[in-house]
């Protein structure tokens, strides 16, 4: 099986995926880093160069492609669920998770990376209040969620372990 993060920017979901892959002995996979290989240019590029809805229809090819494969933990980008498409294709192999954390958490743990074009912007912390807004509904799509904002990743990685023990996903 794979075990898929979701979640907004800054909720941990590439850190704690590292970690959790190596615990587990799988295969860790970056989402980003995997649309970066795929279309050559590094992410602000890709959203500066040819827009946002480029960069999601890389996105979704490259969930699909790696959506396929099995024994991975998944580490997706916090926009991944913008397309039902995408969540059906991490859904087919396996668990997805819910990593969440407070907008002022989120700003605190990005506003030093430069590497996230969307808060990129003069107020990222209103930026990252009106995102959550939107995406609220769509972050709902599984039952498995971990709110983040007073664990250390560590922490987070034992309760996504302590789910998956759990989950019916644990025969697959
Ligand atoms: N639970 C946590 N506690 C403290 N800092 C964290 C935690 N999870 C992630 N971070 C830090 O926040 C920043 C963003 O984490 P990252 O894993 O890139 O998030 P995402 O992939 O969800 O955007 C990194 O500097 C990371 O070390
Ligand atoms: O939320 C988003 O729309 C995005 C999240 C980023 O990944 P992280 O969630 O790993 O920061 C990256 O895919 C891109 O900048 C867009
Ligand atoms: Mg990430």
């Amino acid at each position: 099986m794979n075990i898929s993060l979701i979640g907004f920017m800054g909720t941990g979901k590439s850190s704690v995926g590292q970690e959790l892959a190596q615990n587990l002995d799988y295969k860790f996979v970056d989402l980003d880093e995997e649309i970066v290989k795929e279309d050559g240019r590094p992410i602000p590029d890709i959203f500066a160069e040819d827009g946002e809805d480029y960069f999601r229809d890389v996105e979704t090819k490259v969930t699909e492609k790696i959506g396929s494969r099995d024994n991975q933990v998944i580490a997706t980008g916090g926009g991944v669920i913008l397309r039902d498409q995408n969540i059906a294709n991490l859904k087919q192999n396996g668990i997805v998770i819910l990593l969440q954390a407070t907008p002022e958490e989120i700003y605190n743990r990005t506003k030093d990376d430069d590497n996230r074009p969307l808060l990129e912007v003069e107020d990222p912390l209103a930026k990252i209040n009106s995102l959550l807004e939107e995406r609220k509904e769509s972050y709902q799509c599984t039952p498995y969620q971990i709110d983040t904002t007073e664990l250390s990743i560590e922490e987070v990685v034992k309760k996504i372990e302590e789910i998956v023990a759990g989950s019916e996903f644990r025969e697959k």
